[in-house]
């Protein structure tokens, strides 16, 4: 069984090496050619899975460890008899923790003591959004979701979802849909210069969904008005060749690595290791935890002394901090127009290990319960 994988699949030879012959491949550079001979395609986001690349080749079988699926043509593959798995909120945790990240953030830069104070709208309310709004909610945030899809499905018996408009009124808006380019609720530039339009100065609008779900060239253009929102970019237009002026108007820009914890990449690759034994009929005895090393930090240490909010942000920075992604970013960005576009991709290919809050544990002396609460709302794990 022959095997073409993108080479920034972590985990290639533990999960799939007993399975067949892996070829390691560029993802983003994949052709008709690179595929030809395969039985079996494993893919990240950055390769277009369609007709043009697979007619005439042998794949039978498509994984994409990611979550997000719209690089895939499912109906070709599904016309096609090519079976499809995807690994659905593989790497949802690490998105959830990098928006709660940004939040406190920005709340310290604001001036806000009590973050809890600022409202949070989430469009797309799935595995992150969804994920997202019970972490907050169990930091006592106030939140309101918007997800007509799901609204429809789900009627008066399910969860309450507000419109649109009423998501957008909130102090941070945080978006979560996948790409989709047809149907009632498609998300191609859900945010043009309208919606845009209608965000002010002390929201902040924070895009990890994908780059398409906001018109960068109208919201350049907001960018450029007078009580424009604070704007938090990890996914963009054209990647990996983004709009470098949009990158200077904005407050923290990352190069699409929202869900690249080591857990969450991890995760994406033993979901399709899972799917791919299903369909050939072979056991699936791995699993992700037991390829995941110690973690660099184990343990804080907090006493009786120590203020909430500083030891949570402390414990979240110490884990994950947006900043230093931003930072790489711009030097990356500070290159010559030609060579942006690899260095975005080798920001990603060479991305340093993010563990999540979960792989640190909280020493807690003598601290109050709501501390305690916190901490465990956040997803770490503690020692009292
Ligand atoms: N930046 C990154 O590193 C990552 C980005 N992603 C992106 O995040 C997206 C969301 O991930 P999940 O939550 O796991 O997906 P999901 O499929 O579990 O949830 C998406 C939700 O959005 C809702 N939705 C669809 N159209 C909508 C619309 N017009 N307005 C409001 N809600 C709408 C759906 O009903 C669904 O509940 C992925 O599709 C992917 O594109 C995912 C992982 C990592
Ligand atoms: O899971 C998704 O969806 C994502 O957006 C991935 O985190 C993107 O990672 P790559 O596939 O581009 O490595």
């Amino acid at each position: 069984m022959r095997i073409v994988a993108d080479e920034n699949i972590p985990l290639l030879d533990s999960f799939f090496g007993d399975i067949g012959e892996i070829d390691r491949v560029s993802g983003r550079a994949m052709s008709a050619a690179d595929v030809q001979n395969a039985d079996i395609l494993l893919v990240r986001s950055v390769t277009r899975v369609n007709q043009a690349l697979l007619e005439g080749s042998r794949v039978r079988f498509v994984g994409t460890c990611t979550i997000g699926t719209d690089h895939v043509d499912q109906q070709w593959l599904a016309s096609s008899g090519i079976a499809f798995a995807a690994a659905p909120g593989c790497n949802a945790n690490s998105v959830v923790e990098y928006v709660m990240s940004v939040i406190s953030l920005h709340a310290e830069r604001r001036g806000v003591a009590d973050w809890t104070k600022l409202s949070v709208g989430i469009v797309g309310a799935g595995n992150v959004g969804g994920e997202l709004a019970h972490k907050l909610e169990r930091l006592d945030f106030d939140v309101l979701c918007c997800d007509p899809p799901r609204a429809e499905r789900e009627g008066d018996d399910g969860q309450k979802f507000v419109s649109l408009e009423e998501v957008m009124a909130c102090d941070v808006v945080t978006l979560h849909t996948p790409l989709t380019r047809e149907g009632e609720h498609d998300t191609l530039h859900l945010f043009g210069p309208e919606r845009l339009s209608a965000l002010r100065e002390h929201q902040l609008l924070i895009n990890t969904s994908r780059g398409e779900v906001i018109d960068s060239s109208a919201l350049l253009a907001r960018l450029d008005e007078p009580n424009a929102p604070t704007v938090v970019l990890d996914v963009w237009e054209h990647e990996p060749r983004i709009h470098s002026e949009l990158l200077d108007r904005v407050w923290l820009a990352t190069p699409h690595i929202a869900g690249y914890s080591l857990e969450g990449k991890v995760q994406g690759s033993e979901m399709v290791y899972q799917a791919l034994s299903r369909c050939l009929g072979l056991p699936a005895r791995k699993k992700a935890g037991q390829f995941l090393p110690e973690p660099a930090l184990a343990k804080l240490s907090f006493t009786s002394a120590a203020e909430e909010m500083d030891s949570a942000n402390i414990a979240m920075r110490s884990c994950y901090d947006p900043r230093r992604d931003d930072a790489r970013m711009r030097l990356a960005m500070s290159l010559p127009a030609e060579e942006r576009g690899p260095a975005f991709d080798r920001l990603r290919r060479d991305y340093p290990v993010r563990r999540e809050f979960s792989s640190v544990k909280i020493q807690l002396k003598g601290t109050s319960k709501s501390m305690q609460d916190t901490f465990r709302a956040l997803g770490f794990k503690l020692k009292l």
